[in-house]
């Protein structure tokens, strides 16, 4: 059994935020980080578990015109390619183990772009193995608050301990 952890990030919280769930996960797990440009395409992950990442923009995940006020306020950003939208959105089934995170400002607004992956990923016969989950930034462009790359080591080794225990039926 292994893991796969693609993200979608513009000013690196959200990559940073991966690259800590990844070493929880890998305490359990073999696992493979991407950025979303660099994925495979979503039918031919050769992995039971699936986790995706990204930032919230505009309440839920990102659009050409949100990634473009991003590059218009960074100047450059890491996610330049495919929109994490445009990954997951496979037309054929999936039958994928899989667990959605985003990045958020803190105090949060309403809105969360983990929660629009898991309705995408389940509308396409995923199974969610754990709720989804917000992680905090201090503004838009960052940093990640304090404390929370501990939560998401945590978090990564908790989903990787729950699914290696109790794999999916084949
Ligand atoms: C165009 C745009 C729209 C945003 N909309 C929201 C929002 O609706 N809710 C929110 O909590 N944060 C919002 N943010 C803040 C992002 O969530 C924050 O920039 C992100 O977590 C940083 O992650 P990254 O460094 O991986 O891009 C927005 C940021 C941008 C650039």
């Amino acid at each position: 059994m292994s893991a796969y952890i693609v993200y979608e990030s513009m000013f690196g919280n959200t990559a940073g935020v991966a690259e800590a769930v990844a070493n929880g996960v890998a305490t359990c797990l073999p696992v493979e980080l991407v950025e979303v440009g660099d994925a495979p395409m979503i039918l031919d992950l050769q992995a039971e578990l699936l986790i995706v990442g990204a930032p919230t923009h505009v309440f839920g995940l990102s659009r050409p015109r949100t990634r473009d006020d991003a590059v218009e306020r960074a100047g450059r950003v890491i996610s330049d390619g495919r929109l994490m939208r445009d990954w997951i959105d496979s037309r054929s089934a999936l039958s994928l183990s899989v667990a959605t995170f985003d990045t958020h400002v803190n105090p949060p607004i309403p809105g969360s772009a983990a929660r629009t992956m898991a309705k995408l990923l389940t509308r396409r016969g995923c199974t969610l193995v754990a709720d989804p989950v917000s992680f905090h930034v201090s503004g838009t462009d960052g940093p990640v608050s304090p404390g929370e790359l501990g939560r998401a080591i945590e978090w990564g080794a908790s989903i990787a301990r729950r699914v290696g225990l109790h794999p999916s039926p084949a």
